[in-house]
């Protein structure tokens, strides 16, 4: 087994240890069943658990409540769904589809919610009486109804379709239901589902009272013990609120060391507090977050007017260096992955004189998807689907990608918008050095920002810087690999003025283009100036120059138009937030 453990590990390449990652014991001495284990081995090529399985399987399997907290791509899934398939395989009398659901599964995205699907699906391929199912925002109504009627032993839900199904399809049958589990618990929180989520608990009968259960609306069926797990990569104060109303007594996973509340003084919150408090992260909690520990960060401090062609020259530099590999690239809006995205499609460039070899190329030429939270459903899937199956491609994302999305072999993260909030950086560099892979990670920073990285620091998070410089310096223009007019800033660097002026010019030749960069620049802004909280200090948008901001967007000039249409929106959003006052307060104001 040691050795079968250690072949695995040297599949993944990285720089961390075996036992960084993967435990010295196997899934049957976990008391798994035997069966189960040979789905783990033939469907999913696992031969030995990870550390958090090693951790979390039996703590699941002795019935505890449990919070759940490790690194990102440690194997949080397969932790959570092996114990749930090994119980419900043993029942005596095998479950039946007109048993209705024993398991849910709450996630924060469809794409997240079809993975753990997939996951799920081949996990059971022995146990065909067991059934998955899903629903989800953006699918069918009537048709998932259906589907619940049936009845699904094992379902995976995003938090708003699950509670218009459990309010309006009265066949939805859950008086069985013995497993909840809040998968990137922090994440469901963050996108406001607070109220929803609450509301699921009481519907569920499954808050956890300081007497007894007097408050459900759903009396609990006594002879049912409910088991809820929560899982998070990052914990906050959001998710000790949940963690406090739906987990009873729960054994904590991963959590040695950690300077985080424990379960016990998070009862004497104060309950008069507002929703708004409960699910604000006004108070984080200090600790080291969990980033793989052979990832390589680093940032690269890029003047606002530079940032369009500094980006399309790392991504350039990345996929020349090695052409077979896949890369990541963070937007904070949805407006700003359609503008680079259709760009990044059409965008020629040579750095020679027309005369010389200068016939135009697309400028980096691997195939680029986009994902984001304002695209067709089935455009949202494809995009998601073949990203996940390609060999070396492009992605452009806003934070919809950021939570759990396992894409195999993604070699580095490019954050070209900052996160926001630490958890929200350490989930997003997430997506590479998975499993003790190898990864990279950059993240884009405008000199006025550069205090972000105290706040980093904080976490327990460094980084590096990226020599910028040196990459620029080694572009052919105009024919000679060493220029001899090299720059020591990046802003009057040769190639980057030579590119930015290419990019203006295409621009204004395209007027489709033109009106998707004045868009994005107008959804960009509106995003700056939603940081919260401290960011509010270092993501302050009086101290940029609007112009230049334009500039990232290959605009000449901040046209007037877009100013007068941002004021417009911005007082549409305060009456907007006006008459939802009562809702949990987002950072974002347009969807991901
Ligand atoms: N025991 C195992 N052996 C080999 N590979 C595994 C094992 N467990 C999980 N994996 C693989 O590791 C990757 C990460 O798993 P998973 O997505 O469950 O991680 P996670 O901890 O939930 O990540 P995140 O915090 O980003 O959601 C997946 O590709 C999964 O197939």
């Amino acid at each position: 087994m040691g050795e079968k453990k250690h072949s695995q590990r040297v599949k993944g390449e990285g720089n961390g240890t075996n036992s960084d990652v993967f435990a010295s014991c196997s899934f049957s001495s976990l008391g798994l069943d035997s069966n189960l284990c040979e789905q783990l081995r033939e469907r999913l090529g696992f031969e030995v658990p990870t550390l958090v399985q090693a951790q979390a399987i039996p703590v699941i399997l002795s019935g505890r409540h449990a919070l759940i907290n490790a690194a990102t791509g440690t194997g949080k899934t397969v932790a959570y769904l092996a114990p749930i398939i090994h119980h419900l395989q043993s029942c005596d009398n095998r479950v039946q589809r007109s048993d209705g659901t024993f398991a849910l599964v709450l996630v924060p995205t469809r794409e997240l919610c079809l993975q753990v699907y997939e996951i799920l699906q081949k996990l059971l391929h022995r146990f065909h009486w067991i059934v998955p199912g899903y629903i989800m925002g953006g699918e069918n109504r009537s048709k998932e109804k259906a589907r619940l009627r049936k009845g699904i032993s094992i379902l995976i839900a995003t938090p708003g379709r699950l509670l218009d199904h459990l309010k309006n399809t009265t066949s939805f049958m859950y008086s069985n239901l013995r497993w909840i589990i809040f998968d990137e618990a922090d994440r469901i929180l963050e996108l406001g589902f607070g109220r929803d989520i609450e509301e699921i608990i009481d519907l569920l009968g499954s808050r956890k009272t300081r007497h007894d259960d007097q408050e459900n609306t759903v009396p609990r069926n006594s002879k049912i013990q409910r088991q809820n797990l929560l899982l998070s990569a990052t914990l906050n104060e959001k998710v000790n609120h949940l963690a406090k109303i739906s987990l009873d007594n729960p054994v904590m996973v991963g959590l040695d060391g950690k300077k985080i509340e424990p379960i016990s003084t998070i009862e004497s919150l104060d309950p008069s507090e507002s929703d708004e408090d409960k699910y604000s992260s006004k108070v984080p909690i200090v600790g080291d977050y969990n980033v793989p520990i052979q990832l390589i960060q680093r940032y690269m401090k890029v003047p606002c007017g530079s940032r369009l062609p500094v980006l399309l020259s790392i991504l350039k530099h990345l996929f020349e260096r090695e052409p077979s590999q896949k890369v990541v690239v963070f937007f904070s809006t949805c407006d700003a992955v359609d503008f680079h995205y259709s760009l990044l499609s059409e965008f020629q460039f040579s750095p020679y004189p027309k005369t010389e070899e200068g016939t135009h190329q697309i400028f980096i030429g691997c195939k680029t998807f986009r994902l984001h939270g304002n695209m067709e459903q089935e455009d949202r899937r494809n995009s998601f689907q073949t990203f996940k199956t390609e060999k070396s491609a492009l992605l452009l994302s806003t934070d919809v990608s950021a939570r759990g999305l396992d894409f195999p072999k993604v070699k580095c993260i490019i954050q070209y918008d900052s996160p926001g909030e630490a958890t929200e950086y350490v989930h997003r560099v997430g997506r590479t050095a998975r499993l003790g892979e190898r990864g990279e990670s950059l993240l884009f920073l405008q000199p006025v920002e550069i205090d972000y990285l105290q706040d980093l620091e904080k976490h327990g998070v460094s980084l590096t810087e990226y020599p910028a410089l040196k990459m620029f310096d080694s572009f052919p223009l105009y024919g000679q690999k060493n220029l001899a007019k090299k720059s020591a800033f990046i802003d009057s660097h040769p190639w980057v003025l030579c590119l930015q002026k290419a990019l203006e010019v295409f621009i204004m030749s395209k007027p489709k283009m033109d009106e998707l960069a004045k868009k994005a620049f107008c959804s960009w802004v509106r995003a700056y100036t939603a940081h919260r909280g401290d960011l509010k200090r270092i993501f302050m948008i009086k101290k940029l120059h609007l112009g230049h901001v334009a500039k990232s967007f290959a605009l000449k000039q901040q046209p007037s138009l877009v100013g007068q249409s941002f004021q417009k929106q911005t007082k549409k959003r305060k009456i907007f937030e006006k008459k939802k006052n009562r809702l949990p307060k987002r950072r974002k104001v347009t969807s991901v």
